[in-house]
Order: structure tokens, then C-alpha cells, then sequence
């Protein structure tokens, strides 16, 4: 039976089995609603559908307002589960497309009815459904937003709403809000500028808060800030609900930004606002403006930063040398955007640390290549933040291409942070067999999945069956022909931000620090067991996104406590969390965490 899965999965289980408490036999305390009715039914926060028990319905006044048979959550769940499989059934054969949207339609009229029975189906069935919420599917989403909309959720702010925010603010209906996710929609994953229709990210990202990072639904809060589109296409559509005007630009942009934070702060002060799919310039400066004043991050930048920081160190242990040969490994990056400037800042700055040299001397291994091929001193109008990472073209000439770079220096790393679908070539896949690694790693991380550098499939063919593969989107693990399995890693930032929102919430600290998202990096380059790591796996199995995200949660608490930064979370004050082991951090971390089960409604005026 299919509720056997929810009896397997507890909040409190450890990633490798062991004794699983079944959460389904916990008494659940009350919740608070201010509703009766059939204003209850219509809210999918407090909506149990037919499992409202008959007590419940006398209480609320729903008798008469539903069928008479009590259906229980688990029927519910069965009966969920059953339909979204016969859906599989009977689109078998039909265009990818079509069926991951029909999918993605099932599931988001569940979130729109009833949210504790979708989380929890998200959350058992994570591995299934995360490809449907979250990407590559969302790209697929966003992209037709404006015709699959239905009902709204989240909040937008435009630019004709200035001067308006500090009040728009208070008509979302929950009191408290602890994990925000906005966009401008002028980057999304690597489609480009979607505008309005961007807020698909959000909403995807703030699922995963949920189902990862065991955030309460009713505390998240997806943001568009709509400042127009450059997407002539999107403008010329009759049917696109965003502003039909380009983007704001310079001073009038900014000033709309720091309208909404300010606004978002004066309302809950307590809040962790995570910024995604910024355009790069835009990230950069919205990063280096808030990030001392307000508790944010921009997770392209930091939170792609530390994933990909795991996977460099997890492939020096791959390939079977001590961490500390990490100084050693060369690095090609292709895309210099917000997420390839990230990464290649931070993997420098640790092989800084780990050798004891300055940033300038670090970089000497790293090769940054961006749309006009490798970037050398040489190169006119360079962009002040990709400077440090210039080569000098005595070494390799100004704008070589990928395969020239790769011929040439015989790196131990390809990554690809670009956007461009298929750029690792058969060609440039052959050239890394040439590497100067045993295991020569390919990461290519650039989502969704058409977008990805290369596929999986032809990164064994061509680079050699021995390679370390990663990508952003999933693929199917390959087999190969020396009959053993190549590997496939989810290459995505999804293993870090829930722990690092989780973990900056539970410790109220004030802002996020370098020292926190390094801690974050670091617990997930140490998750995996050496035998794993030998086997070419990387990261953990999604199915134990729950797990990683308690460790990374810890992580980053410690590490702000460490920076004297913290101001504790509810009854739990700075002093309890700096005495707090690291077993009672994991353990503060994972108590805190939501689980959706119906709670009795009591209802208050
Ligand atoms: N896996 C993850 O966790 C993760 C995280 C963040 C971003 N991403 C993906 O990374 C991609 C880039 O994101 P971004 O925010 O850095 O975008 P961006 O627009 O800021 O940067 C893209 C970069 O790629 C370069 N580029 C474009 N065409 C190129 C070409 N033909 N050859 C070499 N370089 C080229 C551009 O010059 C630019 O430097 C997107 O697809 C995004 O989905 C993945
Ligand atoms: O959204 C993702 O899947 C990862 C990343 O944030 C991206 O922008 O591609
Ligand atoms: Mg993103």
C-alpha cells in the first residue's frame, strides 16, 4: 500500500535507515483559524477536504457542506497517488512537454486545495516530484505562465505600485512570515527574461523550503517584483499579465527594490529573504547592497557557490588524493554570470586558504571563459568582476574557445555555468579525455535540462566512462559499457539553501555571513562516505533532502553563533544556542521543522 512510504519517512530518521519513527501516529497540536465554513473549504491552508472528522465539522460548520463519508489522510494520500499514476498511464508516448505539464497541473491543483496532503506527497515522494515543482519543469511553467494561470499565489510588486509597498505589505494574510523568495524575473534559470512570469521560481523555490527544509507553508512568501520586461515576445502577447513596458534600469530600479525590503523588514523583522534568478548585474549589486543590512542571500551566487565548492572537493576525493591536492586541480569555468563568478570567487578563495597564498595567486589554475571565449588582460571594456580571474595572453590567447582551452591546459574540472544548451560538444568532451586527472570531472550545471551544457549520456561516451559527472537538471544515471554505472549528480543548489535559510531562521542571526555559507559548503562536502565518493557520488540522494538539510541547517547556526551574530529564534535565546552541542543543533534543527499532518482546527474570532 502506498502509505507504507509516509510510515517510512519521519522527520527524525537518520539518511541511511535505522529505527524510523512513523510520524503519522504523533498527536498533532491545534491550530488557529479565524474562518468557518465554506471560507475553511476554499482555504488549501486549513482545507482537509473529506477528512474533516464529524466533531470538526460541527465545530466549524461545515455539516451539510460535505459529502458524509470521512475519507482519511491516508485514503486521500492512496487515492492522490492513484490518479497521478493513472495520469502517467494515459499520456504514455505523449510529448515530454505535454506530459510534464499535465503532471505539474495535478500537483498544482492539490497546492491550490488542500496544502497539507500536497506536502506531504511532495515530501514522500520527493525523488518523483521535484523534477514536476521545482526544475526543470518550472522553466516549462514559466515559460506558458500567462496561459496556465489560474489562481494567484504569492505577491507582486510593480513599478507602479511605489510609494504604495509599506501598506501592500499588510494585505498578505498571514501574520508571520519567515522565509521570502523574490525575483525580477530577468533571469530565469537559463531562459532568459520571463518578466511577471518568473514567479514560478519563487514558488518552486519556497516548495522546496517546505518539503527540505520543513518550513511552515503558511510562513512563505513567493515575490515578483514586476519592472517591466525586455521579452519583446512576452510585451507583444495579448495575454501576458505583466507590466507591457521594458525594464526600469539604474537609480529608478533600485529605488523599487529598496522600497520592498524595507517594507518586507517593517512587517517581519525576522525574515530571510533569499534573492534568485536576478540578472547578473542586478545580482551582483543588490548582493554588495543589502547584504550588511538586511538578513539576506542571493542564491545563484552563494548558494550555487558552496554546492559547486562541494562538488570540486568531492571530486579531488574522487579521484582518491588528499583535500589538499584541491590547490593543485585545474578549473575551467565557461559563463561568467552571476552563478560562474560565484563559484570560481569562492573556489579560488578556498584553494587561498587551503595554501596559504593571496586571491591573485589562487587564481592561477582558474580559466574563466564567457561569450567571447577565455578572458584575458587583453580583452577591451573588461567587467571590473571578472578582472581578477583575467588571464594573461602569453598563456592562452585572448577569447580561445572551449576546446582551445581545454587542449591546452588539460584540466581537471570543466563547469559549465552558461545557459547554452549542448556547448560541451563531442568535440570538447574528446578534448577532456586529454585531462591531466585519472577522473577528469564534467559538471554541467546550466538548468533546465535542454539548457544544460551536455547530457549525461554523451559526457560518458565521449570524455571516458571513468569521469565524474554533475549537471543542475537530473538525468538518469548511465550504464555503461564496462557494465558498471555512471553516476549522475544533481549538481544543484536545492542541497544548500533550505539549510542555509533553515539555519539563519532557527538562529535569528542578523544578516549572512561568508562564515555561515562556508560552513554550509563545507557539511555538504562531507556528507558523503569515501566509498561513495570513490563511486563518482557526490551529493546525496534527494530523497534525503530532509537529512542534509538538518546537517547544513546546524552548520550554519554554529557558524553564525561563532560570528557573535545571533539573536535566537522564539523562546530559544542566543545564550541556549551558543551551549547547544552539535548533536543538540541537529536535533534543535529537525524538532523545528514542519510536517504536514491535519492538526484539529479551533477556531477564534
Ligand atoms: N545548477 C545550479 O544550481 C545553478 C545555479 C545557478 C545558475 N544555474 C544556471 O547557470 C546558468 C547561468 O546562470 P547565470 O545567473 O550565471 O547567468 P548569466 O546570464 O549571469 O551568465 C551567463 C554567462 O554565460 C556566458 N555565456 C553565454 N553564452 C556563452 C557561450 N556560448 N560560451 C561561453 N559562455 C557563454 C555569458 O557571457 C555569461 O557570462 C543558467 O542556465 C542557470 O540556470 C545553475
Ligand atoms: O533553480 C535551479 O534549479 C537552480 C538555479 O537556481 C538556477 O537558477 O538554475
Ligand atoms: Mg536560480
Amino acid at each position: 500500500m502506498m502509505w507504507r512510504n509516509i510510515a517510512r519517512f519521519s522527520k527524525a530518521a537518520g539518511r541511511t535507515g535505522g529505527s524510523r519513527r512513523c510520524l503519522s501516529t504523533a498527536i498533532p497540536g491545534p491550530c488557529i483559524v479565524h474562518k468557518r465554513g465554506s471560507d475553511i473549504l476554499h482555504d488549501p491552508w486549513f482545507n482537509k477536504d473529506t477528512g474533516f472528522p464529524l466533531t470538526e465539522r460541527d465545530r466549524l460548520g461545515l455539516r451539510g457542506l460535505l459529502p458524509p463519508r470521512i475519507i482519511s489522510f491516508e485514503q486521500q494520500y492512496d487515492r492522490f497517488i492513484e490518479s497521478f499514476r493513472s495520469l502517467e498511464r494515459n499520456t504514455l508516448g505523449q510529448p515530454d512537454n505535454v506530459v510534464s505539464l499535465a503532471k505539474w497541473r495535478i500537483l498544482n491543483r492539490l497546492h491550490d486545495r488542500n496544502e497539507t496532503l500536497y506536502y506531504r506527497v511532495l515530501i514522500d515522494n520527493i525523488k518523483d516530484f521535484a523534477p514536476i515543482i521545482y526544475t526543470p519543469t518550472v522553466g516549462l511553467v514559466c515559460q506558458n505562465y500567462s496561459g496556465l494561470y489560474r489562481r494567484p499565489r504569492g505577491m507582486y510588486f510593480s513599478a507602479k505600485d511605489k510609494g504604495e509597498m509599506m501598506s501592500m505589505i499588510y494585505n498578505w494574510p498571514a501574520h508571520q512570515v519567515d522565509m521570502i523568495v523574490i525575483t525580477d524575473g530577468s533571469r530565469i534559470l537559463g531562459l532568459g527574461d520571463l518578466g511577471v512570469q518568473g514567479i514560478g521560481i519563487p514558488i518552486g523555490k519556497l516548495d522546496m523550503y517546505v518539503a527540505a527544509a520543513g518550513i511552515n507553508p503558511q510562513r512563505v512568501l513567493p515575490i515578483m517584483l514586476d519592472v517591466g520586461t525586455n521579452n519583446q515576445k512576452l510585451l507583444q502577447n495579448p495575454l501576458y499579465l505583466g507590466l507591457r513596458q521594458p525594464r526600469l534600469e539604474g537609480d529608478e530600479y533600485l529605488e523599487i527594490i529598496d522600497e520592498f525590503m524595507e517594507a518586507a523588514f517593517t512587517r517581519w523583522p525576522k525574515a530571510v529573504v533569499q534573492f534568485e534568478d536576478f540578472q547578473a548585474k542586478w545580482a551582483f549589486e543588490t548582493l554588495d547592497r543589502y547584504r550588511k543590512k538586511f538578513c539576506m542571500f542571493n542564491d545563484d551566487v552563494q548558494g550555487t557557490a558552496g554546492v559547486a565548492l562541494a562538488g570540486l572537493l568531492g571530486t579531488v576525493r574522487a579521484q582518491g588524493r588528499p583535500l589538499s591536492d584541491f590547490v593543485n586541480q585545474k578549473i575551467v569555468v565557461v559563463g561568467a554570470g552571476s552563478a560562474g563568478l560565484g563559484v570560481t570567487k569562492t573556489a579560488v578563495q578556498a584553494v587561498a586558504r587551503m595554501a596559504g597564498i593571496s586571491f591573485a595567486e589562487a587564481t592561477k589554475n582558474f580559466y574563466l571563459i564567457d561569450k567571447d571565449g577565455l578572458v584575458t588582460t587583453e580583452r577591451s571594456k573588461l567587467d571590473p568582476a571578472v578582472v581578477p580571474f583575467a588571464k594573461n595572453p602569453a598563456e592562452i590567447r585572448e577569447g580561445a574557445s572551449i576546446v582551445e582551452v581545454v587542449k591546452t591546459v588539460r584540466p581537471h574540472v570543466l563547469l559549465g555555468l552558461s545557459g547554452v544548451g549542448g556547448i560541451f560538444n563531442e568535440e570538447v568532451l574528446k578534448a577532456m579525455r586529454e585531462s591531466d586527472s585519472c577522473k577528469p570531472a564534467i559538471f554541467a550545471m546550466s538548468n533546465p535540462t535542454l539548457n544544460a551544457e551536455c547530457t549525461a549520456a554523451d559526457a560518458f561516451k565521449h570524455a571516458g566512462e571513468n569521469i565524474v559527472f554533475g549537471s543542475g537538471s537530473p538525468f538518469e544515471n548511465v550504464q555503461l559499457e564496462n557494465g558498471n554505472v555512471g553516476h549522475v549528480n544533481q549538481a544543484n543548489n536545492m542541497y544548500l539553501f533550505p539549510g542555509i535559510g533553515l539555519g539563519t531562521l532557527l538562529s535569528g542571526a542578523r544578516i549572512v555571513t561568508d562564515g555561515m555559507l562556508l560552513a554550509a559548503a563545507e557539511c555538504l562536502a562531507s556528507y558523503m562516505t569515501d566509498e561513495e565518493v570513490q563511486k563518482g557520488i557526490l551529493y546525496p540522494s534527494i530523497n534525503n533532502i530532509r537529512h542534509i538539510t538538518a546537517e547544513v541547517g546546524a552548520a550554519v547556526l554554529r557558524a553564525a553563533v561563532s560570528d557573535d551574530i545571533v539573536e535566537g529564534h522564539g523562546d530559544v535565546g542566543p545564550r541556549d544556542l551558543s551551549h547547544m552541542s552539535k548533536e543538540e543543533t541537529v536535533d534543535y534543527i529537525t524538532r523545528n521543522m514542519w510536517f504536514p499532518i491535519y492538526s484539529p482546527l479551533v477556531h477564534e474570532k
